[in-house]
């Protein structure tokens, strides 16, 4: 099964950039930019990994990224995760960033911009690994702050293929962001949100209905309602599952528990991600192993779930059926 999952191309539908910070990279950053972090080595920061919900996740998650400062951190950042793409067998991804997390500490959203987006370029030129950027909003912030920042993105509109809504999902329902997101879809993007990670089912209807996403990110929580099931089952709708992310953040308790497999076997579109890999103790072919260790998955579910993840991606159907039959080719 490992050498199935190593050897299938992927697409990563569900990562944030800034969950793929290396505690390496964290502490030479840290250091050039003369930021302090609250860590004295290497094995200081593993420990303080221990998380017990998605706030607690988020608090160290906001506290590392204050070591990005400049265009060339978010290259690095982003090579460095272009590199573990090429190792996975990632050929297209799909990435998040979180642009206010920058610019309330003054970083310019062009240098967090063009830093990603020429790494990218980089990417595709230098091992035809194809991306797009989704833009997400904080959603502890208002929705006043979430139109500014659409605002400033419409000078990169041509980087940008999609938004998102991420953060604390508790108290911070789809609803209050509404109106952002129906002028950022006037606007032509793409629209994704975190919905049903932590919060229940009833965010998930939100986001479907208030915010008329293409995708859910997370969505575990649908299992709780047949109506909401059978919904996203009739619609196909994409769920971006992150198993580590969910165990790691006690979403589940362990593996074992995880409803990935039931979610599948119902028939949704399911695709796997790792979120925030450097956070969760690895990059996607370790989400697929952990899955796969512990739930009876086959391997005609793993390429499901694989193929899912081309199909529910936002390229062109040329690109769509060229990776399906890198996919088929693979298999053979
Ligand atoms: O899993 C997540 N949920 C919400 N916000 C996030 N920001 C990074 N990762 C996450
Ligand atoms: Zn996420």
């Amino acid at each position: 099964m490992i050498d199935l999952i190593q050897k299938l191309p992927k697409a990563e539908l569900h990562l944030h950039i800034e969950g793929s910070l290396e505690p390496e990279l964290m502490f030479r950053l840290a250091k050039k930019n003369q930021i302090e972090i609250p860590y004295k080595d290497i094995e200081d920061v593993r420990n303080a990994y221990n998380f017990t919900n998605l706030q607690t996740f988020l608090d160290i998650y906001y506290a590392g990224a204050n070591v990005l400062i400049t265009k060339d951190d978010f290259y690095d950042l982003t090579w460095e995760y272009i590199l573990k793409c090429v190792e996975d067998n990632v050929i297209h991804t799909e990435i998040f960033f979180d642009p206010q997390t920058h610019t309330e500490r003054g970083v310019p959203f062009e240098a967090v911009i063009t830093g990603i987006k020429e790494a990218l370029a980089d990417a595709k030129e230098k091992y035809g690994i194809t991306s797009c950027i989704i833009m997400c909003f904080l959603r502890h912030l208002s929705q006043e702050e979430a139109f500014k920042t659409l605002e400033e993105a419409m000078a990169f509109k041509d980087d940008i293929i999609g938004v998102g809504l991420d953060s604390s999902e508790l108290g911070n329902p789809p609803s209050k962001f509404k109106d952002v997101f129906k002028t950022a879809e006037e606007a032509g993007f793409k629209l994704v949100a975190h919905a049903g990670e932590e919060a229940d089912f009833s965010y998930i209807y939100e986001a479907l209905d208030l915010l008329n996403i293409n995708r859910i990110d997370h969505g575990v929580q649908s299992i709780k309602s047949p109506e909401l099931m059978q919904r996203l089952k009739d619609e196909q709708m994409p769920l971006t599952v992150c198993p580590n992310s969910n165990i790691e953040l006690k979403v589940f308790g362990n593996y074992k528990e995880h409803n990935i497999k039931e979610l599948l076997d119902y028939g949704l579109n399911i695709s796997v991600n790792s979120d925030d890999p450097a956070y969760f103790k690895g990059y996607i072919n370790q989400n697929f192993i952990n899955i796969c260790e512990n739930l009876p998955l086959t391997e005609d579910d793993i390429v499901t779930l694989v193929k899912n993840s081309f199909r529910s991606s936002f390229i062109d159907d040329e690109l769509k059926a060229t990776y399906l039959a890198k996919v088929d080719l693979a298999l053979q």
